[in-house]
């Protein structure tokens, strides 16, 4: 396994552009792929999630070309139909890709399978199985119940009213919203257990907006989809920053006393991980905004005890900002970190204690203090690029440190470590 020796970096300065987001990315290409007509796409993320979509929607039949970057698409939409596939659709680790073609498929016309990597089926499914069989779909699990793979045998689904359980995971509630235009009748959604990372929701919610689809939700309690609605394209959308990945040039500038500037999201953005700049400046970080940028100096940084259920991803760069923070810092009401491209919580709680930080893992928390001098560590990344990213924040704050299989960055940012390179000095 290849490994990166990250030399303690002496000043951060200078500007970056973020790649596309992976949630508007993957969203878009999907409901390009469901409306009629040609629609080009700007600034998408050209990352492995977004190459799963691309191939799962090759296989069914929806042309898609590329420009060189691969950051424009034109997505050439066949209004829902699809061909089926002669092979199973395989979608990595990509929860963006899995759970929404899931629910698209159970309410197309064909029978498909869906596969990914081995992390894929131990990630739950369950919950959206259940809600889409309620409404009358047909999907088998092909290995153990409530988990991929999973095998669709589309044959419409008619709608109605239903309750899905949003408690592990926001992207069951974003497939069945995303699908619901492809039901014959008026769909109610309603919500068992608590939503986490709610503002995934609303991004959701944007984008179909944008493709002509309205959606009635009250409070995040029940979602409305009135029958009759379909996908139309924008012709042209262009794709946002990844709020996500401006976490880590946002830690960046804030541990390490430069200034950076971050183009491509700003006070305006769709994305809820966006609020990260909050949590940082609450923690002494200084921020100016700008519609479309952000600028981000240094503050003494103190430990922050936050909930950070809206921002589980952005959430975890925090778990690596507070090895340069005064005091503890407690990020709260994330277990579902423990379901995602590892067991993030376990993962981050090990890598943390190999630096020197006292940690204490709960069941859905994690509190960090700092250790008075950083240890020289090889850092595992459990194939998770968020713990390879977090973790050059050591290197940001004056350390050396190595990080193992540095190119599980590719999920969502493969040229990160190339573009944090570009800053620093
Ligand atoms: O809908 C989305 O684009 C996402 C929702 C979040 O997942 P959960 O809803 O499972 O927390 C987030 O962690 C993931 O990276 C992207
Ligand atoms: C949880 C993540 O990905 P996914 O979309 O596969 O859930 C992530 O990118 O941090």
């Amino acid at each position: 396994m290849e490994s990166l020796l990250l030399k303690a970096i002496n000043k951060v300065n200078g500007s970056v552009t973020l790649p596309g987001s992976k949630s508007l990315s993957n969203r878009i290409l999907l409901l390009a792929a469901l409306c009629e007509g040609v629609t080009q796409v700007d600034n998408l993320l050209d990352s492995d999630d977004i190459q799963r979509m691309l191939e799962a929607l090759a296989l069914l039949g929806i042309k898609v070309e590329l420009n060189e970057t691969k950051t424009t698409a034109l997505v050439y939409g066949t209004g829902g139909k699809f061909i089926q596939p002669e092979q199973a659709l395989f979608l990595g680790n990509a929860g963006t890709a899995f759970r929404p073609l899931t629910a698209v498929l159970a309410a197309s016309n064909i029978d498909t399978k869906l596969t990914g990597e081995p992390r894929m089926n131990e990630r739950p499914i369950g919950h959206l199985v259940d809600a889409l069989d309620a409404l009358g779909a047909n999907i088998t699990y092909l290995e153990n119940k409530d988990y991929p793979p999973l095998k669709i045998q589309g044959q419409g689904i008619e709608g109605g009213e239903v309750e899905i359980d949003g408690s592990i995971s926001s992207q069951f509630l974003t497939a069945l919203l995303m699908a619901a235009p492809l039901f014959t009748n008026t769909t109610t959604i309603k919500i068992k257990g608590e939503l986490v990372s709610k503002p995934y929701i609303d991004i959701t919610l944007n984008v179909m907006k944008r493709f002509g689809v309205v959606v009635t939700n009250d409070n995040y309690q029940t979602f409305i989809i009135e029958k009759g609605q379909c996908y139309q394209s924008p012709r042209q959308i262009m794709v946002e920053g990844d709020a996500s990945s401006a976490s880590y040039f946002i830690a960046a500038a804030a541990i390490n006393g430069g200034c950076i500037e971050i183009n491509g999201v700003g006070k305006s953005s769709v994305q809820g991980d966006i609020a990260f700049a909050d949590v940082i400046e609450q923690a002494g970080a200084k921020i100016t905004w700008f519609d479309n940028k952000i600028v981000v100096e240094k503050g003494q940084l103190y430990g922050v005890d936050f909930d950070a259920n809206a921002i589980p991803d952005a959430a975890m760069t925090m778990a690596t900002v507070a090895l340069f923070a005064k005091g503890k810092t407690a990020i709260r009401n994330i277990y579902n970190w423990r379901v995602k491209e590892t067991d993030r919580l376990n993962a981050m709680a090990t890598e943390l204690r190999k630096v020197g930080a006292i940690v204490v893992e709960g069941h859905d928390f994690i509190e960090i203090t700092p250790p008075d001098v950083i240890e020289f560590a090889t850092i595992d990344t459990y194939n998770d690029h968020r713990i390879a990213m977090c973790f050059s924040m050591v290197a940001v704050g004056g350390h050396d440190i190595v990080i193992n299989d540095p190119k599980c960055t590719h999920k969502t940012f493969p040229t990160y470590f190339e573009t944090l390179a570009t800053i620093s000095n």
